[in-house]
């Protein structure tokens, strides 16, 4: 039986229907910025969909364009052409649908971590009563391991405690759409390997839809329903999708041992490399 929902969600274009399970549809996507040299077309006619509770990673040459996609998806950088849209809608700047997880996880240093993932839960959450707010930062603070650090300031925790804080943070405003921007650039690979595996574990357990930038080919793979490489820029687009068919939970060591793995890898350096 096809639900109203369903039928209130259709979007037909070019005869082809789309209903409810895509989350979210960049749809011709242009980006110019202005120079003093003139305009730079760094996006152009850039489609992609990206599916409910799909984890998709970002893969592409430095400076082609990858943070200025996911800031337009993030609301955070304006659309010079063509739209973006979550659940059907066209998104009109930043909200609540969204979380976005930054390199450097820009957190409050005066403040605790507890009160600096309050501040997101507060604003999206202000008919809860203050200790069902509180429960709601700390059960995220605890899912990233930091359960003794409720009150310690920002600045006295390590990179990779900031940074999960900063994941915290992103997941307890129950976002539909989670957008991480190389969020483990900064760490060393064994603080990186125990995130990587948190968020992994978050995401699969809240069933909501992750976009992440990456420059490691092997992160990109093992995270990935999907790896979408952009072309270099100006005038980027999206250049190929590569789908990662390994079962879940995964492990890294089943991932490296799995006869498709130097297939994928190699699919993605042939890219990079031309
Ligand atoms: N506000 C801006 N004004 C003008 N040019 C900009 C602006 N922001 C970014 N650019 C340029 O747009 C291009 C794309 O930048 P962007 O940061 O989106 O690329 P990226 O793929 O995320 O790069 P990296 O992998 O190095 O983070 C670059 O050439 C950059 O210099």
């Amino acid at each position: 039986m096809i639900s109203n929902t369903i039928h209130n969600d259709l979007v037909i274009e070019n005869g082809i229907a789309f209903h409810e399970d895509v989350m979210l549809d960049l749809k011709h996507l242009k980006k110019v910025y202005p120079t003093p040299k003139g305009d730079y077309v760094v996006l152009e006619d850039l489609n992609l969909q990206i599916m409910k509770e799909e984890f998709v990673t970002i893969i592409g040459h430095s400076g082609c364009g990858k943070t200025t996609m996911l800031s337009m998806i993030a609301g955070l950088n304006e659309i010079s052409g063509g739209n973006i849209s979550v659940l059907g809608r066209h998104i009109k700047g930043p909200g609540p649908d969204r979380g976005v997880i930054f390199q450097a996880p820009s957190l409050m240093p005066w403040m605790t971590s507890l009160q600096n993932v309050m501040l997101g839960v507060n604003q999206v959450f202000p008919h809860a009563t203050k200790s069902q707010r509180n429960d709601i930062a700390k059960y995220y603070l605890q899912k990233v391991g930091l359960e003794d650090a409720f009150h310690k300031k920002a600045s006295d925790l390590s990179q990779g405690m900031q940074q999960g804080v900063g994941i915290a943070r992103a997941f307890a405003i129950k976002p539909k759409v989670l957008l991480l921007d190389e969020p483990f650039g900064m760490l060393d690979s064994l603080t990186r390997g125990e995130l990587q595996d948190i968020l992994i574990e978050i995401w699969n357990k809240e069933k909501i839809t992750a976009v992440m930038i990456t420059h490691d080919v092997d992160e990109a793979i093992f995270l990935a329903d999907r790896v979408v490489m952009m072309t270099s820029g100006p005038k980027a687009k999206i250049g190929d999708i590569l789908n990662i068919d390994f079962e879940r939970p995964r492990t890294r060591k089943s991932v490296l041992e799995h006869d498709d793995y130097y297939k994928y890898r190699k699919h993605l350096i042939d890219f990079l490399e031309h």
